[in-house]
């Protein structure tokens, strides 16, 4: 909000506030060159009775003498019934030099107050001058906050390019821009009715004046009595005129003077509201405070270069869609991700991730690498989300990062983990990625989680990390990110098989019809939009849930070659989309969409296959030995809760194991006799499954998060006298899980 109030108006005020500024920074040198033009006398030094009787020694024809703000002192003058004007030396009055206004002042002023645009253009600048103050105030809280607090403000701003150089000036200039802005509107409200104008009528003429002789003016006691110092301007009486009096305007008030007694008649102090309006106009210009316009002039140069980097801010924050407006600040974040992207895939599930962690109560800080600070005070995590260009270089938003990094101070208590994009057609998968992950350990700070990768934007590998950072972060939290949007067909319920009623553990097979599916090369020659793309056991199935939320992902427990789409459901308590799923009936259709998972499918190849599931995991693993025609040896570890209720597949099982296609199957039950879990199974088994591993085989895991840490453990264990375990198994493609 605090960014949008000072964007906004600072984006379409941008080019007016360098107009005023500029001029008023070339106004601003009016004073200082006035007051270098003009000699001064010292404090005390002359009277305005002196400074007249030198004045009309030299100037018989003296009509006004004025003293301006500087200190000049002016002199108007009539000769050979010809007007004059001279600047003055107030110790001799002498001429110093014609006073003669600069033509260029005086149009750089009109520009100043109006664009050179009268009462329309005076509002307009009037109005400029506001959104000024609105900037100038939003800015302050701007820094503020970006420094950590009020005290932290004079510090060393971090950040580089724009954004620095834009802290650095507005932090110098900012306070010189909000005193010239309010003078500025509080005149021009005044100008235009909004705020009282005093009104200074000055005292009336005096009914009476001795009208004796006039007198020599510089013998006046009235006179001798005002220093020059407090003079504003001292009007004469018409030549031969007893009648008339001196009018005479000092810093105090305005009175006249006899020009034959010398005494003050009817003198008007000056009235607060014009006193006040006075101080307004000499803070705003300078008048008769050159140093102070000095600084304002030196204030407003800055605007051309603030509105210039501001401009580019603005800029970059709209190419970089992942600074997202309730981005927590730097200083109070206890989250930060950082991205790195070329082509801005990146940035999308970076503002997933940035949501979600919101959403589950984080501050969450987010912007590209590039933009690394040199310390987060608050925070605790830190998530790298990073793509990988040419040959395992770094994208755009990181090119900076590396060099950052060796000046950061973070914490050493930063938690990290790194999730790099890329794609494996390239040698170097996501090594930019693997980069920063060991320069992060390098830095010292602790792995939150263990880097990984995710391939060509694969979705489902998102979720996947999410789950496991959700676990290390101790909060529960899904990330749900598709990049494309996918387009989804109907897909008709052809078939049900339900299971696992009494045991609380409803589960269905559903099998459906593929409206619009085209198979085998004709399909892939179609191709077009609509059609239902060829699929296996193991890719995952999206469904929109009715309510328009999120798609659900369901592993598919058939391949596109066995003419159905087939997937397995477990209804959980309160599961909008399960339940959605489980209600349906023959006949009932849905909108799904295929999301390709090659990362989960059993090698091609002799060596064994482990594949081990608990409840409705068994699903893609079923679709696997379904399509295990080669009758490589396959095996199936599998736990349920009670063999008469939720056995799922039991008569495929029992007709694969009959045609080879499953080479062995060992099942456990928790809510029966044995009361034994798959893990249990495996660990009876462990001679044979240590045998299978020491040959090859690669192990399949599909299910819940807590069987997968059991099974895990298991392996772990069973592997021990091997000298390998699950992390070299998982880095050789040989352990692979579909958890959820
Ligand atoms: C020209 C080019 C070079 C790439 N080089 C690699 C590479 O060396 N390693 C890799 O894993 N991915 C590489 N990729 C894939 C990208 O890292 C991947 O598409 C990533 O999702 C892009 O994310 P971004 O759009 O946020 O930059 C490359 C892509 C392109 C277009």
């Amino acid at each position: 909000m605090l960014r949008q109030l000072h964007g906004l108006p600072g984006l379409l005020a941008a080019l007016m506030l360098a107009v005023l500024a500029i001029t008023g920074a070339i106004l601003a040198l009016a004073p200082v060159m006035d007051r270098a033009a003009a000699v001064i006398p010292a404090d005390g030094e002359v009277s305005v009775a002196e400074l007249a009787g030198r004045v009309v020694n030299h100037y018989p024809g003296t009509e006004q003498i004025v003293r301006g703000a500087s200190g000049e002192v002016i002199v108007y003058y009539y000769r050979d019934g010809q007007p004059g004007a001279d600047l003055v030396n107030p110790m001799t009055g002498d001429r110093v030099a014609p006073y003669e206004p600069s033509p260029f002042f005086i149009w750089v002023k009109d520009l100043h107050r109006s664009f050179l645009l009268d009462d329309a253009g005076r509002m307009l600048a009037g109005t400029i001058a506001a959104v000024m103050v609105l900037l100038c105030i939003s800015g302050i809280l701007l820094l503020v906050r970006r420094s950590g607090g009020w005290k932290a403000l004079l510090k060393p701003f971090t950040g580089s390019g724009g954004k620095r150089i834009h802290a650095e000036l507005a932090r110098f200039a900012v306070l010189g821009l909000l005193l010239s802005a309010l003078t500025g509107s509080y005149m021009s409200a005044q100008r235009f009715g909004l705020l009282p104008e005093p009104v200074e009528t000055g005292p009336a003429f005096p009914a009476e004046v001795s009208g004796g002789q006039p007198v020599p003016v510089a013998t006046l006691s009235a006179l001798m009595s005002v220093e020059l110092g407090d003079l504003r301007e001292l009007v004469f009486p018409y030549p031969d005129d007893p009648q008339d009096v001196y009018s005479l305007t000092t810093r105090e008030g305005t009175g006249f003077v006899d020009q034959a007694t010398g005494e003050l008649l009817k003198y008007q102090p000056r009235s607060e509201g014009s006193a006040l309006k006075q101080w307004v106009v000499s803070l705003h210009t300078g008048e008769g405070l050159w140093w102070l316009g000095l600084i304002l002039g030196a204030a407003a140069l800055t605007v051309p270069v603030l509105a210039v980097t501001g401009i580019c801010i603005w800029w970059q924050r709209r190419r970089s869609p992942g600074l997202r407006p309730n981005n927590a600040d730097v200083a109070q974040a206890d989250t930060i991700i950082l991205v790195g992207s070329e082509g801005n895939t990146t940035w999308g599930f970076a503002r997933e991730l940035h949501a979600t962690l919101n959403k589950a109560g984080f501050q969450v800080h987010c912007s590209e690498m590039n933009a690394l600070a040199d310390q987060y005070p608050q925070a605790s995590t830190l998530l790298v989300l990073t793509s990988t260009y040419g040959d395992g270089d770094a994208p755009a938003s990181a090119q900076r990062f590396m060099a950052r990094l060796e000046g950061f101070e973070g914490e050493k208590t930063l938690k990290y983990a790194v999730l790099g994009f890329g794609d494996r057609q390239f040698p170097n998968f996501c090594q930019f990625a693997l980069y920063v992950d060991a320069a992060l350990d390098k830095k010292g700070l602790a792995r939150l989680h263990p880097i990984e990768r995710i391939n060509r934007c694969n979705a489902s590998q998102f979720s996947e990390w999410g789950e496991r950072l959700s676990e290390h972060m101790g909060v529960p939290f899904m990330l749900t990110y598709d990049p494309l949007p996918p387009a989804t067909v109907t897909l008709e319920l052809v078939e049900r098989a339900d299971y696992g009623l009494a045991v609380q553990a409803p589960t269905s097979i559903l099998r459906f019809k593929v409206a619009g599916a085209r198979q085998g090369w004709w399909s892939r020659f179609l191709s077009r939009k609509g059609a239902f793309p060829l699929f296996e056991a193991g890719d995952l199935l999206g469904v929109m849930p009715p309510n328009g939320e999120a798609a659900r992902f369901y592993s598919l427990a058939s391949s596109a070659s066995d003419g159905i789409l087939e997937i397995c459901v477990r209804k959980q308590t309160d599961g909008l989309c399960s339940g959605y799923l489980y209600g349906l009936k023959p006949g009932d259709c849905i909108n799904g969409f295929i999301r390709h998972n090659p990362e989960f499918r059993p090698a091609v190849g002799s060596h064994p296959i482990i594949l081990i599931g608990a409840g409705a995991g068994i699903g893609p693993l079923a679709g696997f030995i379904r399509r295990n025609t080669a009758r490589n040896p396959m095996y199936l570890y599998w736990g349920g809760r009670n063999a008469q209720s939720d056995f799922l597949y039991q008569p495929e099982l029992g007709s694969y194991l009959n045609d080879h296609r499953l080479t062995g199957l060992n099942t456990a039950f928790s809510q029966s006799d044995e009361h034994a879990y798959v893990q249990d199974k495996l660990r009876q088994d462990q001679v044979a499954v240590r045998r299978m591993v020491d040959a090859g085989a690669q192990i399949l895991v599909c299910g819940g998060r807590d069987m997968a840490v059991g099974v895990r453990q298991a392996i772990e264990d069973i592997l021990k006298p091997l000298s390998t375990d699950v992390e070299s198994l998982r880095a050789e493609g040989r352990y692979l899980e579909d958890v959820y």
